[in-house]
């Protein structure tokens, strides 16, 4: 028996990586609509409604659409916009945090952001346990390759090819800042510096913490321990020792896939500073790689089937 997967938006970039990580997976069939039919209503409406899942690969309106195309059928969702991600009756993709069982029996998924993917996963488990504050000002800093902004700024990355560093979200409002907080029961959004490099893909998300203005908060060591027992258990997310941390992280302009995480926790030395930093893949577990482990969850199947974990 094989899963039918329809992927709207399948000639994009996150939705090319996804048709990438299922080739040669024969636990599905794909529904594909051709060049002249992929942005066709009513022939995506019927690939939606024939579909066992959709995975929406689409800019936010659109993928309210696709929603509402499929209404009324069976058909499961992975949304991977940010149509979704605090919307009611929706679960939130990110299984080692939020847990496997509300994604194995939902029938709506909403893919976490990239960045949410890195902040979350280093603050999500620590506030969680109440080794960090919620009512604290986080910030966060973050550098991406710029297929994190899709086929436009690969596009604007080609023709303008002397561009270095972009900083970006300069007026505060950025839409992954409402699944930063809410995820995790946060008092205020954080303030987020995102960035782009001349890399096509990777990602650094660094959030610093003034440990010793932090009421609440405690030692970079019980931070990285109580990290590293959080995710012992997972393939996808790697906490790094304090005994073997790097003295610098790179993107590679050449990097290719991987839909693995690291997580790092930097310390000062004498108690009152440390950083918390992610590096993830943006179409890894930022996107694509996330929505085929989401997938692989609702199926049934071992979770890391068919993803990139080697780098
Ligand atoms: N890139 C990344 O790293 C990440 C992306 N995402 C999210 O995933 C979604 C897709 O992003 P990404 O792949 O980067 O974007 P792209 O712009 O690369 O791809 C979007 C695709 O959707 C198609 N499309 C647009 N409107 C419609 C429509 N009405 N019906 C059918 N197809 C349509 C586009 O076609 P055309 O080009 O012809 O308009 C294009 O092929 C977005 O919501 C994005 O925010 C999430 C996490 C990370
Ligand atoms: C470099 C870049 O432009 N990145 C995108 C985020 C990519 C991503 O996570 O997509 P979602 O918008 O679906 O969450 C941005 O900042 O809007």
């Amino acid at each position: 028996m094989t899963t039918r997967i329809f992927i709207d938006g399948a000639a994009g970039t996150t939705g090319l990586e996804i048709r990438e990580r299922l080739a040669g997976r024969s636990e599905f069939e794909l529904i594909v609509l051709d060049d002249a039919q992929r942005k066709d209503v009513d022939a995506r409406k019927q690939a939606l409604t024939e579909a066992e899942v959709a995975i929406l690969c689409l800019p936010d309106d659109a993928a309210r659409e696709a929603v509402a195309l499929a209404s009324g059928s069976d058909t499961r969702i992975i949304d991977a916009s940010s149509a979704h991600r605090v919307a009611q009756g929706w679960a939130y993709g990110f299984p080692e945090l939020t847990g496997r069982d509300a994604i194995a029996s939902a029938q709506y998924v909403a893919n976490p952001g990239c960045y949410p993917t890195g902040f979350l996963a280093l603050v999500g488990p620590l506030v969680k346990a109440g080794l960090l504050p919620a009512d604290w000002p986080y910030t966060v800093n973050a550098v991406s390759g710029y297929s994190g902004g899709g086929n436009a700024l690969i596009g604007r990355f080609a023709e303008e090819s002397d561009i270095a560093f972009r900083a970006y979200g300069l007026s505060l409002g950025h839409k992954h800042l409402p699944e930063m907080q809410q995820t995790i029961g946060l008092a205020h959004p954080p303030v987020f510096s995102p960035s782009v490099v001349h890399a096509h893909r990777g990602m650094v998300v660094d959030v610093p913490l003034p440990l010793s203005a932090m009421t609440g908060a405690t030692s970079a060591a019980f931070l990285e321990g109580e990290l590293t027992g959080f995710y012992e258990d997972s393939e996808i997310v790697t906490v790094r020792k304090a005994s073997d941390l790097p003295s610098e992280l790179l993107l590679r302009e050449g990097a290719t896939a991987w839909d693995g995480m690291d997580l790092y926790v930097y310390d000062s030395g004498d108690g009152s500073q440390a950083r918390l930093v992610a590096v993830l893949d943006n179409l890894g577990k930022g996107a694509s790689g996330a929505a085929i482990q989401n997938l692989n969850i609702m199926c049934g199947l071992p979770e890391t089937t068919g993803l990139a974990l080697a780098r």
